[in-house]
Order: structure tokens, then C-alpha cells, then sequence
């Protein structure tokens, strides 16, 4: 298997190219806020600072005020203890070369050794509270972050989560949260650091001011060998980021349930074995590479720092022989540089991480604001109550194009498409695949906004109308409605999440869609949790949730029913009952918008329309359609009507326009 070192080239691996159809480069709008942080300079990350601190800080504020002070006071008192315990030592030095017996001067020093006790016992005091409150900060601002992402996610349109850019801002944002979290860690170390910084460098300035100077060109090295290296993992991880989820997704695949039966009968599993170590093989080369360089930037970094501390202690020495600087001096300047050199790459370091985290947190903070630009608008006008009709007029719809893709189209859904629906029938959306009636009933529900045309609830257009009122008058059944990881009870129940479960209209529900029966069967009735791979968990039959579906959306009563393909994975039986109920529906005052493939299902439906390549062929009664000479339904009909005929009556389910077989 060949890697991508081994090609030498931006073409990819071998597995990359046969598996993903091409390499899998970084791709830039993934996390936009690289290129800034890259191109910054030490001294712009340095006035960015206070910012990145007072995000975290309002973060920690909303998810503890108490903990967030107790982390604050210790880190102060921290650093005030080290800076007296400094000078204390400073003074202890200085009591002990006095001229005198050793009693005597022990006895001078004695003060100063207990001052420099307490100090490093507070410190270390401090320190532990600094700990547990930084334990009780981080997981707390972890979830409030969190929240803050889930909100507003749960609130934009739809048009949003299917918006290629969009969703990759999501990709990213996420990650916003755990960065979150160390980042109360980066900003204490921080905080901490510049505190033990500065106490250090004011003894030294006190001792003598050309110490400073040399404390930070001592430091200066590390730093920047950990800011390079650091920028270097940054980088890579950006670059590799699709391919790394590429080699998790293959590894992924091989462990689950769905594709295991097709791994094991077409002998899938070495093939992607081989490829997984292949893509594998790519990335440790990308990791080896990295190890390398940022050893050979340590090296560098260690010699530049062996250099300077040899300048310092020069610098020292050159103070003692001129009899500038006491010995009891130096040795203080000796622990306060070694102190104030740590404290310092420290703080370089960790500011560095800080960065590194807030990319990612600038990423949240600009989801939610797009979010917002995108929300569903909340208010409007009230939606009719006694509602006639919903009208399409001319109404058209675009998918969204990928503007990252350069071979990414516009997708024209719906053109000029006008119809109605008149509240209390069943109307019919027929059509074949890809034809736009899935589209329709999406437009129709409120879930997208028409590109061009309105559509209209009693004359007014559903763009003005509160929409949560609209969501509040629609159910629906769609093919791939969600099956939730959830008891059975609560996979009905969910239809109305709003309320808490009421036992006899969920039993009535069930019995409607003969769920009740599945239900019977489960070891643990209507409290089977409905998850593989959980304790107690269970799997039913596609048929079997098609039945919970049927369940979910009568249990949720809207007045407008939306049931798009609601059969395919029903018996024959289970089909005509649930027709059946459909037809029963529209009798009790309910609107039902019916999309299927099976067109001799559509027979009792008081309107059909007929959909073809986005656009209204035909509308009219099942006889009414069924009386055109060359009409589009007919021909469909036909089609179906000699494909069971003449093929033996396996009838195919949802299979296209014109392939499934009519009763
Ligand atoms: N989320 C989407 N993003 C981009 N294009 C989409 C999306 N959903 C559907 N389309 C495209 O819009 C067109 C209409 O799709 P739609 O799902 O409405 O058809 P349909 O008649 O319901 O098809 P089917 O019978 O296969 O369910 C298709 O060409 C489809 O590829």
C-alpha cells in the first residue's frame, strides 16, 4: 500500500484515491480562523490577550460565579506568597553571610526562614483551593458552552443545517466547547504565571536592573521553539484533519452492525483492513516528520538558552568582581532567575495553548452569530383558525450549492409550481424519483422557504405566519422518519415532546397504527428500550417501526397530516389498513398530504397531483387522470398496472415512478 510520502506528490495515497476519489487535502473554510492565528505575531497575540481572558472569564462567570473567585483569589495569593517568600529568602541569604557566629547568624535568620515558610505554606494552600475550584469551573463552562452551541443550532432553518458552509462552521464550533474548558486551565495558568512573573522580575529589578533584561533573553528561545512547534502540530492537524476522520470512519465502519453483514458475505473486511493501515501508514509519516522537526527546533532552542543563562551568570560574576553586587545578593538573583526563566516560558507557553483553544472558541462565537442570522424568525400573524385551503403559487425551490465545491450546482427542486391543497381531504403527490414531492411537503410544513412564488394558508403567506404556530398544525410520517434510541413508549410519545406522556392517548395511537401489537412482543412491552447495543436493548423490523411512526404522528395530532411514502416496509395487510385510516383521517376533518409510489393507493384520494422533474404535469381525481389519453398518470399507471400482470405480482418496493406494482 503505498502512502502519500511514499508518492511523494498532492495527488494522495493510494487509498485515498480509489476510496474518496481524490486527496484528502484540508479544506480551507473548515476552520477559518486558522490563517489568523498562523500569521500572528508574538507581540499581536500579546495585546490579544486581555480579550481572550475576558471571554473566558464572562463563560465562567455564567457557570460559577464562586468557583470563578475562589480560582482568581488563590491565583493572587499564590503569587503574592512566592513573591514574599523571594524576598524572605533573599533576606535569609543575607543574615547568613553577615560576619558573626553561625549561632548568631542563624539566630538573624531565623525571622526571614519563617517568613519564607509561611509564604510557601500559603502558596501551597492557595494552590489546592486554585485546584477544586478550577475542577468545579471547567466541566461547568464545558456545558454552558455547549448549550450555547446546541441552542443555536436547534433554532436555525433548515436551509441552514443542509448549507455546505454551514455545516462545516458546525464541524468545527463544536469543539469550541471542550476548548472551552482548557481554556479556564490555559487562563489560570496564565494568570498564575504573569503573577510568579512578576514578583520574580521585581526582586531582580530590585537587586540590580540588568537582570531583568537578561532573565527574558534567557527565555527567549524556549519560547519561541514552543510557539514554532506548537504552530507546526496546529498546522498539520488542520491539513490532515479529513484524512484522519477518513481513517476513523474505515476503522468505524468495520465494528458496526449495519454494514456487517455485507463486510462478512462480500468479504469487505481485508479490503478495508488494508486500506485503514494504508491510510495509517500516511498520517505516522506526517506524525514522524513533525517529531523530527520539533526536535530539531528543541536543539536549537536548548543551545540558544545554554548561551544566554552562560551570559547571565557572566553578568553576575562580572557584578560580584566589581564588588557592584553583595554574594548574599547574587544568590538571591540566582533563584529569582531561575524562578522568573520558568514562570516566564510558562507563560509563553500557555498563552500559546490559549490561542491554539480560542481558534476554536472564535469558531462558537461565530456560529451562534450566524445562527442567529439564520434562526427561524419567532412571532408572526396567528395562522387562520378555521383554515379552507394552502396554495402553492408559482412557487420555486433551489437547494443550496456548495460554495467551497467549484463542482457544486444550484439544485432547482421546484419550478412554477402551483397547486392547492384544500384542508380536510387526502390530496396525492405522485410522481417519480426525484421529482420534487418530498420538496413540496417540506415547503408545505414550513421547513423551507420558497426561492421564488409564496406559499399561501388562506391567503396569506406563510412567510408572515408565526411558524410555531404552522409546526404546531403539522404531523408527519416520512420515509426515513427518526428512530429514536428510546423506549418504545417514548419513540410514540416524542411526537408531542412539548407534554408528558398521556397513557391513553398513547394506546390509542398504538392501536390506530397497530403498533400495539409490536409492542406485545417485546420482552419488556412498552418500556423495550429500541437501541442495539445497550443493556436491555432491542431491534424491530422495518415494518415495525414504519407501525411506531404511523403511532408517533397520530399521537401527535396535528391537523395536517404529511405522510411521505408512510408503507414501503409494510406486509400487504398492514399496507391496506394503514390506507384505510389514512381515508378515515380526511373523514374526521384531518388534511392529509400523501406521497407515494404505489399509485393504485392514491384511488381514494380527493386530488392528485402529479409531479415531473420539479414541475405540476397534472392534477385532477384518480378517474379524472386515469381518463387522459396520453396524461402522465395514466401512462405511469399503465406501466405498473402490466408490469404486475405480466411479472409474476413480486410487487418492488419504492423503487421509482413507474416500478411498483399496483393492486
Ligand atoms: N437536501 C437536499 N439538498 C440538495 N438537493 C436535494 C435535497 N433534497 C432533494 N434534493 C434534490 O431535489 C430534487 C427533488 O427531490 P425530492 O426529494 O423532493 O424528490 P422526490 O420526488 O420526493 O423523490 P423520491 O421519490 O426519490 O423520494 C432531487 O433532484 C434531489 O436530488
Amino acid at each position: 500500500m503505498s502512502t502519500r510520502e511514499d508518492t511523494g506528490s498532492d495527488a494522495g495515497s493510494e487509498s485515498e484515491r480509489l476510496l474518496f476519489g481524490g486527496p484528502l487535502v484540508h479544506d480551507a473554510g473548515w476552520a477559518q480562523h486558522e490563517r489568523r492565528y498562523l500569521e500572528m505575531s508574538l507581540w499581536a497575540m500579546a495585546k490579544r490577550l486581555p480579550h481572550l481572558v475576558a471571554t473566558t472569564v464572562r463563560l465562567a462567570r455564567r457557570a460559577d460565579r464562586r468557583a470563578l473567585r475562589t480560582v482568581g483569589v488563590s491565583e493572587l495569593v499564590r503569587g503574592v506568597a512566592q513573591a514574599v517568600a523571594l524576598v524572605a529568602v533573599n533576606s535569609v541569604l543575607a543574615a547568613v553571610m553577615l560576619t558573626g557566629s553561625v549561632q548568631h547568624r542563624l539566630w538573624l535568620a531565623t525571622p526571614a526562614m519563617v517568613a519564607a515558610a509561611l509564604a510557601s505554606a500559603v502558596g501551597a494552600v492557595a494552590q489546592s483551593f486554585s485546584t477544586s475550584g478550577q475542577g468545579r469551573l471547567e466541566p461547568k463552562v464545558e456545558r454552558v458552552a455547549t448549550e450555547m452551541y446546541l441552542e443555536h443550532v436547534v433554532r436555525v432553518e433548515m436551509a441552514a443545517i443542509e448549507d455546505a458552509a454551514f455545516h462545516r462552521l458546525l464541524d468545527s464550533a463544536q469543539y469550541g466547547a471542550s476548548s472551552a474548558r482548557r481554556m479556564i486551565h490555559y487562563c489560570t495558568a496564565v494568570v498564575g504565571a504573569l503573577i510568579s512573573f512578576v514578583a520574580a522580575a521585581g526582586v531582580l529589578t530590585v537587586l540590580h536592573p540588568v537582570l531583568l533584561p537578561l532573565l527574558v533573553l534567557m527565555t527567549v528561545p524556549r519560547s519561541w521553539a514552543s510557539l514554532r512547534n506548537s504552530r507546526a502540530r496546529y498546522t498539520s492537524f488542520l491539513r490532515w484533519v479529513q484524512h484522519s476522520r477518513a481513517g476513523r470512519l474505515l476503522s468505524q465502519t468495520l465494528t458496526k452492525t449495519g454494514p456487517a453483514p455485507e463486510i462478512r458475505v462480500h468479504g469487505v473486511g481485508p479490503f478495508m483492513l488494508r486500506h485503514f493501515r494504508g491510510m495509517s501508514e500516511s498520517s505516522e509519516a506526517e506524525q514522524t516528520r513533525l517529531a523530527r522537526d520539533a526536535a530539531r527546533v528543541r536543539l536549537l532552542a536548548a543551545a540558544l538558552t545554554g548561551l544566554a543563562t552562560a551570559a547571565t551568570y557572566l553578568a553576575l560574576i562580572g557584578l560580584l568582581l566589581t564588588g557592584v553586587m553583595d554574594l548574599s545578593v547574587a544568590g538571591t538573583a540566582v533563584l529569582a532567575t531561575r524562578a522568573g526563566a520558568q514562570s516566564l516560558s510558562t507563560l509563553v507557553l500557555q498563552v500559546n495553548n490559549l490561542y491554539e483553544e480560542a481558534g476554536f472558541m472564535g469558531d462558537l462565537e461565530r456560529l451562534c452569530e450566524e445562527s442567529a442570522k439564520r434562526a427561524i424568525p419567532v412571532g408572526g400573524l396567528p395562522v387562520p383558525e378555521d383554515l379552507s385551503e394552502i396554495r402553492f403559487e408559482n412557487v420555486t425551490f433551489s437547494y443550496p450549492r456548495d460554495e467551497a465545491d467549484e463542482a457544486s450546482v444550484e439544485k432547482v427542486a421546484l419550478r412554477d409550481v402551483s397547486l392547492t391543497v384544500p384542508v380536510g381531504r387526502v390530496v396525492a403527490l405522485v410522481g417519480e424519483n426525484g421529482s420534487g414531492k418530498s420538496t413540496v411537503s417540506k415547503l408545505l410544513a414550513g421547513l423551507y422557504r420558497p426561492t421564488g412564488g409564496r406559499v399561501l394558508w388562506d391567503g396569506v403567506d406563510a412567510a408572515e405566519l408565526d411558524r410555531a404556530q404552522l409546526f404546531a398544525r403539522i404531523a408527519m410520517v416520512s420515509q426515513d422518519f427518526h428512530r429514536w434510541p428510546f423506549t418504545f413508549r417514548m419513540n410514540i410519545a416524542i411526537g408531542r415532546a412539548d407534554r408528558p406522556p398521556a397513557r391513553e392517548r398513547l394506546a390509542e395511537a398504538a392501536e390506530h397504527s397497530g403498533a400495539d401489537r409490536v409492542a406485545e412482543e417485546l420482552p419488556r412491552g412498552w418500556d423495550t428500550l429500541l437501541a442495539r447495543g445497550y443493556v436491555g436493548g432491542h431491534e424491530i423490523s422495518g415494518g415495525q417501526w414504519q407501525r411506531i411512526g404511523i403511532a408517533r404522528a397520530r399521537y401527535r395530532g396535528g391537523r395536517i397530516l404529511i405522510v411521505d411514502e408512510p408503507t414501503s416496509a409494510l406486509d400487504a395487510r398492514a399496507e391496506l389498513e394503514v390506507f384505510e385510516q389514512i381515508r378515515k383521517l380526511a373523514d374526521g376533518g384531518q388534511t392529509v398530504l400523501l406521497i407515494t409510489h404505489r399509485l393504485a393507493s392514491v384511488r381514494h384520494a380527493d386530488l392528485i397531483h402529479v409531479l415531473e422533474r420539479g414541475r405540476l404535469r397534472e392534477s385532477g381525481t384518480f378517474e379524472e387522470l386515469l381518463g387522459k389519453r396520453d396524461g402522465l398518470f395514466r401512462g405511469m399507471y399503465e406501466l405498473q398496472r402490466a408490469q404486475y400482470a405480466g411479472g409474476g405480482g413480486v410487487p418492488r418496493q419504492r423503487s421509482g415512478g413507474g416500478a411498483d406494482v399496483t393492486r
